[in-house]
């Protein structure tokens, strides 16, 4: 049985990053909203209680009831965790109208404590929060302070609980707070007693036999995209099912110049059963004359499925479809406006199931990116395609703004090898999250050679992010900027002008539709 650290969400902006941080240490994590707290088995060897943007002085504040879990197994509340904590057991918590945000020192540390154990004193911590702890509840110790704040770690092992309570006001989760990775370390490591068995490998293994058991003798269809999480997905079921997994690859006209052979060329020798189609037509009828973004991806939906249909009735007796959903899509968070379910998904043959009686698996939905890269690369995947940077389902159909002709696909394709190929030239490639050239319908004048122009503009794109639902723009080189410039100028007929996007996300997204 996998050990699990059970994060509690009240909605903070950094709950995602307390379940990254602890995989880091090899532990399973798992993100529940804060009033969804499962029977604890023994597989969860301790509790983390998030921050939140609520306060506990409000009226509408979140308020669980920790006798469910105090004592039972060690917990540790982070700001809003740690203020309802001492809330809940009768300290006092008040609101300042003055907020406490960045960095801070912990000048006090009482470092015989096991949750600080080889942190120094003067540690720099991160601090975000306008609510300050005043007295502790009985039977809790204050552990350490800053200079703003007396209450900015507490604790309780002295018996009052069967089981180890700490709380900090701090934000061990943020790079800003350097020892923040030790303090979790000690935390779940040293106090809970989590051994570190969420490795690759041992995912590998219990997915496959979990695979073996679920599919029995069935037979399982997969779409495959050339993408990450897809051929992931695929070599994991190869591995559980062999010939029994049947791998679609569909040219829908809207992939990248090359794209279709070389993913169709990286998949050889990977053993996998791969059947290439070429549905480009279809899709360019179902797109002439669309130029609303929302029409377009439905249409794109819709002729991925027929296709996939089609396809699939050339092959007796499928029961599965198997999809590349990653944790991020699945994980329930509590939002700012109250518990609600945010789920954000993009799956272009999510109408396929119900259509045709199939059951849905997904291997990777536990998984945030970087482990289902750590995961194909103890496949053995070639690091080529584990390291591509993510392309949406509807390709290039959401990045030429307007209609689609194959002319604006053939044309946008040409400037967008020249952006990434020199991306990879420059060693760019790898520091970037994700990249594309967006086509737009606009012309405008240029000179060339003495003579008038009148083309089409490009916007280059990339943005550093760590799951997509927040982005900032890279700050690419001026010298690798010029030099893509002028190549997709000299070298692509048809665009004269090129720009770069310098948008953040939000309030912009990263495609442009
Ligand atoms: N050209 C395609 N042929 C077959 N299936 C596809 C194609 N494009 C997308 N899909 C299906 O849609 C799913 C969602 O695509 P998405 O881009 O989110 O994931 P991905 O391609 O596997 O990974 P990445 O996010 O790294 O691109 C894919 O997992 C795949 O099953
Ligand atoms: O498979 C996909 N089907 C889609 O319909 C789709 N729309 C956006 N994306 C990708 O999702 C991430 C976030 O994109 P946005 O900021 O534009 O919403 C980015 O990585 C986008 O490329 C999609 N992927
Ligand atoms: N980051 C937090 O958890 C903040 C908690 C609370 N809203 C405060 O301002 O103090
Ligand atoms: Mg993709």
């Amino acid at each position: 049985m996998t050990e699990k650290v059970l994060i509690l969400d009240f909605g903070s902006q950094y709950t995602q990053l307390i379940a990254r941080r602890i995989r880091e240490l090899n532990v399973y994590s798992e993100i529940v909203p804060f009033n969804k707290v499962p029977e604890l088995d023994e597989s969860y060897r301790a509790v983390i209680l998030s921050g939140s943007p609520f306060s506990v002085k409000e009226e509408r504040a979140l308020r669980p009831d920790l006798d469910a879990l105090i004592g039972k197994v060690p917990v540790l509340g982070i700001c809003y965790g740690a203020q309802y904590i001492a809330d809940y057991y009768g300290g006092t918590v008040s609101r300042s109208l003055k907020r406490e945000y960045g960095k801070a020192n912990l000048g006090r540390v009482r470092r015989s404590d096991g949750l600080f154990e080889s942190i120094e004193t003067g540690s720099q911590v991160w601090m975000s929060h306008g609510d300050t702890i005043q007295h502790l509840p009985e039977g809790f110790e204050l552990l350490a302070s800053t200079a703003d704040v007396e209450v900015a770690a507490f604790g309780s092992d002295n018996g009052r609980f069967e089981a180890p309570v700490y709380c900090i006001q701090f934000h061990p989760e943020v790079y800003h707070t350097l020892d923040g990775g030790q303090l979790l370390r000690n935390f779940v490591m040293n106090i809970a007693g989590c051994t570190g068995d969420w490795t690759p490998a041992h995912f590998i293994e219990q997915t496959v036999e979990d695979l073996r058991e679920r599919v029995g003798e069935e037979r399982v269809l997969l779409g495959l995209s050339g993408g990450v999480d897809s051929s992931v997905a695929a070599m994991l079921l190869h591995r559980a099912i062999g010939d029994r997994l049947f791998c679609f690859f569909i040219d829908n006209g809207l992939l990248r110049k090359g794209e279709f052979e070389e993913v169709e060329r990286s998949y050889e020798g990977m053993g996998l059963n791969v059947t290439a189609i070429d549905a480009k037509q279809e899709f360019y009828s179902a797109l002439a004359g669309e130029s609303d973004p929302e029409l377009k991806r439905k249409a794109i939906g819709r002729v991925f499925i027929e296709v996939f249909e089609r396809e699939a009735k050339k092959l007796a007796n499928i029961k599965y479809l198997a999809q590349g959903t990653i944790y991020p899509d699945v994980i329930e968070s509590v939002s700012v406006h109250g518990p609600s379910v945010t789920i954000k998904s993009h799956h272009n043959v999510g109408g396929l199931p119900e259509k045709m009686g199939l059951k849905i698996v997904e291997p990777l939905r536990n998984l945030f990116k970087d482990e289902v890269r750590r995961v194909g690369t103890e496949l053995g995947m070639p690091a080529h395609l584990i390291g591509r940077h993510p392309f949406p389902g509807p390709g290039l159909a959401i990045r030429i703004l307007g209609d689609i002709t194959p002319a604006k696909v053939h044309l946008l394709q040409e400037a967008d090898a020249i952006y990434i190929n020199k991306m990879r030239e420059y060693g760019l490639y790898d520091q970037v999250w994700q990249a594309g050239t967006i086509l737009l319908p606009v012309q405008s004048v240029g000179v060339m050679g003495d003579e008038r122009t009148y083309e089409q503009a490009v916007a280059l794109r990339a943005v550093t992010s760590t799951d997509g639902m927040t982005a900032e723009w890279s700050h690419l080189p001026y010298d690798f900027l010029a030099a893509v410039s002028s190549a997709i100028i000299n070298n692509v007929k048809g665009i004269n002008r090129v720009v770069y996007d310098i948008s953040t996300k939000p309030p912009a997204t990263i495609e442009w539709e």
